[in-house]
């Protein structure tokens, strides 16, 4: 097939960079003729008719009803991830653009980095590996405490595929699991885990060790974790956020770690992502932050992709959209 006849997929720039991996490129430019958001703005007479369907990478292009007016030929949106919070689902579905997600592939990649948060945290990985490859600093471990993982409580807030995968990985590290969702699971699904409900959130809060954020964001969960819900966790307590940054009010939580509210928190989410370089989260010790990488390895990255493409040409031949997220 010529070039000229595949069809045409706008993505964004990310930071001045294309935002697909390098090694995805190639599946991808035999299948779609990609076109920059650049691109796109520089020669909008000439490609809005073209363009069929947007591939959303990392929350970008921004779809806003003026984008969407432009492309009369829009007919698929195809967002990688599972999150959807940054798509506007019934301004898409008003302009007939079909939309889908990759809810499946990025689960176990994003428990896993719930654990490497926790992990790290508890076990000051980011400090100790600074003290250690610093030139100017003793090698003194014994000052190196911290806390244990196993035999803690954890307390996982959204279980849902990717909050339930935090507390299979949990059970193998004998953590007493308490969880905390919209629903509650069936009782063979609890005990696989060994996974105790918490109706009221504030119950969770006040008995674990490490509460863990895998709740989707919603007007329901937006900043559900402020300084109420900091003051109720334990003094000795982290947070980690794997989900969305807009779930926890950022400057309630700016305060209960200067103030020692809670011991420390790891964060692979935070709004905005990056912070900006002079915001005070980054000044604390007691954090560490990851730049929103849950599902990123090789793998996984590689699925997304190809599930995104597989979506997209199934919206453009008219076939039912696998993984279509319904408004
Ligand atoms: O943030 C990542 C996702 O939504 O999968």
């Amino acid at each position: 097939m010529e070039s000229q006849e595949l069809p045409y997929v706008l993505v964004d720039c990310i930071g001045g960079r294309l935002g697909v991996y390098e090694d995805h490129l190639g599946f991808l430019k035999k299948r779609f003729h990609l076109i920059t958001m650049k691109e796109y703005l520089e020669n909008k007479t000439l490609l809005s008719k073209k363009i069929r369907a947007i591939y959303v990478w990392y929350h970008k292009p921004a779809i806003n009803e003026e984008l969407l007016q432009s492309l009369p030929n829009l007919k698929v949106v195809a967002s990688a991830g599972v999150g959807i919070d940054h798509l506007d689902l019934k301004l898409l579905s008003s302009y007939g653009v079909k939309v889908s997600n990759t809810p499946f592939v990025v689960s176990t990649d994003t428990a896993d980095m719930g654990m490497a948060l926790m992990l790290a945290s508890s076990r000051r990985l980011v400090e100790g590996h600074e003290m250690a490859v610093s030139p100017d600093t003793e090698y003194f471990p014994v000052d190196w405490l911290g806390v244990e993982v196993s035999g803690a409580t954890l307390g996982i807030v959204g279980m849902g595929k990717i909050g339930y995968k935090v507390a299979e990985r949990a059970k193998a590290f004998e953590m007493k699991i308490l969880y905390h969702n919209r629903n509650q699971r069936k009782k063979e699904e609890e005990s696989a885990v060994g996974a105790i409900y918490c109706k009221k959130i504030d119950d969770l809060l006040q008995q674990s060790d490490f509460v863990l954020l895998a709740a989707t964001l919603t007007p329901q969960t937006h900043k559900m974790i402020g300084k109420r819900e900091l003051e109720l966790m334990k003094p000795t307590a982290t947070l980690i956020n794997i989900s969305r940054g807009l779930i926890v009010d950022q400057d309630a939580l700016v305060e209960a770690l200067q103030n020692k509210v809670i011991k420390a928190a790891a964060l692979d989410v935070t709004y905005p992502e990056p912070l900006p370089r002079d915001h005070p989260l980054l000044k604390l010790k007691n954090v560490i932050i990851t730049p929103h990488i849950g599902s990123a390895t090789k793998k996984t990255r590689w699925v997304m992709m190809e599930e995104m493409a597989e979506s997209i040409e199934a919206g453009l031949a008219g076939l039912p959209i696998p993984r279509e997220v319904l408004p």
